[in-house]
């Protein structure tokens, strides 16, 4: 046992020289010191409020926190100390206490003897972050055989303090009462059952030591602090010995759990001086951290951190009122828990306040960029907060709370996570559709290589984006989020390549209708047994070509074979029904109408030479309106079907029946049905019917028109007749010649005659002569029109009954370049029909 103790020979022997003592306040009354000067070196000028810790009614106080704070405690971590004082009442311990650290306790007026300290008073020492509690006295006459308080408030410094002071005059030793061993016997039986499950569960005695420092007053130096302290140790043997010691705990020595320290000091009133110059020997080695025998060794230290210190105190002396067994590393974890919580409640708090700015920006829809910082630090920040204050207690409890304090602040951002989330995929994705488009506009462009480029743009942005915002100790994901995104992109690019595959199809489909509406055009205006196949051949051509261009540009669009295929079908399709289109605008009624007219004009107008024909009256009129009407209405089944003669120039184009791709388009609504075989069929066999009818009533008009033309010329006057007026005229010649007022009028005629063909205006007047004469023809003939449309009797070659059954098809000659009739005048009759229409 010897081994284990710290002893403190050097302090009783040691007669330091004379060191001036510390007058505390005028609260050491008794000392008579007010003259001496403190060399305390004090971080404290005055010394601090000391407070009542357990009254009277042993009430624990609820100010200590206040007075932690305000004695610069409460953010001091574990760099504190505490030490209590116990001893018989009126032994001279608020006397110690107040000149070792300085404080201001109570002290026994001389002249009453009276107990003065009642409860459990604390004060902080003056020069050092020591807080002393001091205690009742024990054995005090005011209480008599009432110990219940002394117990009580002995385990209370027991569990709380690291270095127990037992204070006692050197006549006390020996004795039990008076050396409070009986009280000592008490508090090592509880303190056993305190230790015992601390032992069981951390294994560790030297962890939980305190310290019992004896400090042997009134010493006369008769007797050697050795033998002293031999005495004591005996004593306290005995006592551990005699105790009932718990299970497993039966071999136990006393000096697992206290360590033991002794000094002396002389008496106060008759050595004062020695009395305080060993009072400053003592108090170094209370203050003076790099003292050798500097009392508070960290082993016994509670690690109870400052600031949780009421809370503990409070409990301690809660279960020691209600005595209940003290467990204490219990209360330490408790403590822990509550303290944990309580920390980690402020960080949150102060964090929730911080991270609210980021709630409307997301919830608008925007991208913080910073977001990822951001929170990184925030969290950072609540963390080192928690951590800077709860480390401090139960290791255990602090790791399991700072877990349960990450996974709050990461539920507390995952918000923001994921509504950056979202918005990132909004943004990125308008961003590649943006950028595909505006990349597809124009010409020189690779559909796939400017989708491709754009998608590994948009997913890397992303994939950066939330890895940004990612923070580390979190379960947070983004795959699902760039899997959405994949497909998302994948949708939009599709969408973009159909358009894009619509777009190519409209654009060749532009280009077909261009290159057949020519060829077309002529063929149309000049029908014969090949106009189809003319028509057929230049279509096909465009279309092959058409189908080469597409083929070669939706390489680079990724286009399988499927769309290929759908995508040609459409081709060829929208093709054909833009050719039909230009067909049907081309056998209008009034355009077909003309186109007959003009082929039968062609043929019984003009001769075989191109010459127009003028009509004798011995000329085969009705022959030649024969073959020239029934050679035209043989075109009419020519244009009422589109039919090549040539089989191998046939088209075919599937119906929608037979193409599903176009099928599901017109259920979608996108396009309508389409029937080749009826595309193929222009006129219906009524419509073949009109237009037959409506032709032969404009052949009869020219039929009567060369008749009447045959009649005027056989009506020539003939050239005696010119004799016969000369002869009849002669009189009135001569009348004119005669008569002044007729020759007059004569020379004027004739002067007029000069003067127009001096002034050159014969051309003006021809002119104006001429335009009346047509008009005045265009006229004559709008009134013989009208009044033949009405029925007459036909003559007996012209009525239907009559006429010869249609000629079979038949070629017709291209007409002569030189002859008449040309589109503009097509158009110029066309426009007069209308306008008498
Ligand atoms: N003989 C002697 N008397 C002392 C010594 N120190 C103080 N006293 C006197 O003892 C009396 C009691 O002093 P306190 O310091 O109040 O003693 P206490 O133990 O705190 O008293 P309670 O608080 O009532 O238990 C005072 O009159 C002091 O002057 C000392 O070292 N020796």
């Amino acid at each position: 046992m010897a081994e284990t103790l710290a002893t403190n020979n050097g302090v009783a022997s040691a007669a330091a020289s004379a060191v001036p003592i510390v007058p505390v306040g005028g609260s050491d009354g008794a000392s008579g010191a007010g003259s001496v000067k403190p060399t305390l070196g004090a971080a404290e000028a005055q010394p601090a409020e000391r407070m009542h810790l357990i009254n009277e009614e042993q009430k624990f106080t609820p100010d200590l926190t206040s007075y932690l704070a305000k004695w610069n405690l409460i953010e001091s971590g574990f760099g504190y100390n505490l030490c209590a004082v116990l001893g018989s009442q009126s032994t001279g311990k608020s006397t110690l206490l107040n000149r070792l650290f300085g404080t201001s306790f109570d002290v026994m007026d001389e002249t009453r003897r009276q107990q003065t300290t009642k409860g459990i008073w604390l004060c902080r020492a003056m020069q050092a972050p020591l807080l002393v509690m001091d205690v009742e006295g024990t054995d005090g006459r005011e209480r008599g055989e009432d110990q219940d308080f002394e117990r009580k408030s002995a385990l209370f410094s027991m569990a709380s303090a690291e270095c127990l002071i037992v204070n006692m005059w050197e006549i006390q030793v020996g004795l039990y009462q008076g050396a409070n061993m009986g009280l000592l016997k008490t508090v090592f039986e509880v303190n056993l059952g305190l230790f015992q499950s601390a032992r069981a569960r951390s294994g560790s005695a030297a962890r939980d030591k305190t310290l019992l420092f004896f400090v042997i007053r009134d010493h006369i130096g008769v007797t050697p602090l050795e033998n002293l302290k031999n005495t004591l140790l005996h004593d306290l043997g005995r006592i551990w010995d005699s105790l009932s010691k718990p299970e497993g705990l039966e071999s136990s020595q006393i000096t697992d759990f206290f360590d033991f320290d002794f000094t002396t000091l002389p008496h106060k009133v008759l050595q004062p001086d020695e009395f305080e110059k060993q009072v400053v020997q003592l108090r170094q080695r209370f203050v003076e951290r790099n003292n050798a025998k500097f009392v508070f060794r960290p082993e016994y230290h509670k690690r109870i951190p400052a600031d949780g210190l009421p809370m503990y105190l409070g409990n301690i002396w809660e279960q020691v009122m209600t005595n209940k067994d003290l467990d204490l590393p219990t209360q330490q974890e408790l403590l822990a828990q509550f303290r944990c919580d309580e920390i980690a409640g402020a960080a949150f708090t102060a964090f929730t306040s911080q991270i609210r700015t980021f709630r409307k920006p997301i919830e608008a829809g925007s991208i913080l960029e910073t977001l990822g910082q951001d929170m990184g630090a925030h969290r950072g920040s609540a963390l080192a907060k928690f951590d800077k204050d709860a480390s401090r207690y139960h290791q255990e409890v602090y790791k399991r709370k700072r877990v349960e304090l990450l996974d709050k602040l990461n539920a507390a951002l995952s918000p923001f996570f994921l509504g950056q989330l979202k918005n990132l995929h909004k943004v990125v994705l308008a961003t590649f559709r943006t950028s595909v488009l505006d990349r597809l506009r124009g010409e020189n462009y690779d559909f796939a290589e400017v989708v491709q480029g754009e998608r590994a743009k948009a997913l890397s942005r992303f994939a950066a984006a939330s890895l940004a915002i990612r923070l580390s100790d979190t379960d947070w994901t983004t795959d699902e989020e760039q899997e959405q995104l994949r497909e998302a992109i994948d949708g939009i690019a599709d969408q973009c390549r159909a358009d894009e595959t619509k777009k190519m199809v409209a654009q060749i489909e532009r280009g077909i209708k261009k290159i057949t509406a020519e060829p077309t055009e002529l063929a149309l205006a000049r029908p014969g047994p090949d106009m189809w196949d003319r028509i057929l051949i230049a279509f096909k051509d465009a279309l092959t070509s058409a189908e080469a261009a597409y083929l070669k540009k939706a390489k680079s669009f990724n286009c399988t074979d499927e769309e290929n295929a759908v995508a040609l079908s459409s081709l060829r399709r929208k093709s054909w029904q833009a050719l039909r289109a230009k067909i049907d605008e081309q056998t209008a009624d009034a355009v077909l109408s003309i186109k007959l007219r003009s082929v039968f004009e062609d043929r019984f107008r003009y001769d075989d030479e191109g010459v127009p024909r003028v009509w004798k009256p011995d000329d085969d009129i009705d022959g030649v309106f024969r073959k020239a009407r029934d050679e035209t209405l043989a075109l009419i089944p020519v244009y009422a079907r589109i039919e090549p003669s040539d089989p191998d120039l046939s088209v075919s184009i599937p119906s929608t029946s037979e193409d599903p791709a176009h099928a599901a388009q017109v259920e979608r609504g996108e396009d309508e049905e389409f029937d080749f075989p009826s595309s193929l069929v222009l006129f219906t066999e009524t419509r073949k019917a009109d237009v037959s009818a409506r032709f032969r009533k404009e052949a009869d008009a020219y039929y009567v028109e060369a008749k009447r033309s045959t009649v005027s010329s056989i009506a020539q006057v003939p050239v005696w007749m010119y004799g016969v007026m000369v002869a009849l005229g002669w009189n009135e010649f001569l009348a004119v010649v005669r008569s002044p007022l007729y020759f007059t009028f004569l020379l004027l005629l004739i002067a007029s005659a000069y003067v127009v063909y001096r002034l050159n205006l014969s051309g003006p007047l021809v002119h104006i002569s001429k335009t009346v004469a047509r008009e005045a023809h265009r006229m004559a003939d709008k009134a013989l029109r009208e009044h033949f449309a009405q029925p007459l009797p036909q003559p007996a070659i012209l009525r239907e009954d009559a006429a010869p059954a249609l000629a079979p098809p038949i070629a017709v000659p291209a007409r002569a370049p030189t002859k008449a009739a040309p589109a503009a005048m097509e158009e110029m009759e066309l426009k007069e029909r209308k306008a008498e229409q």
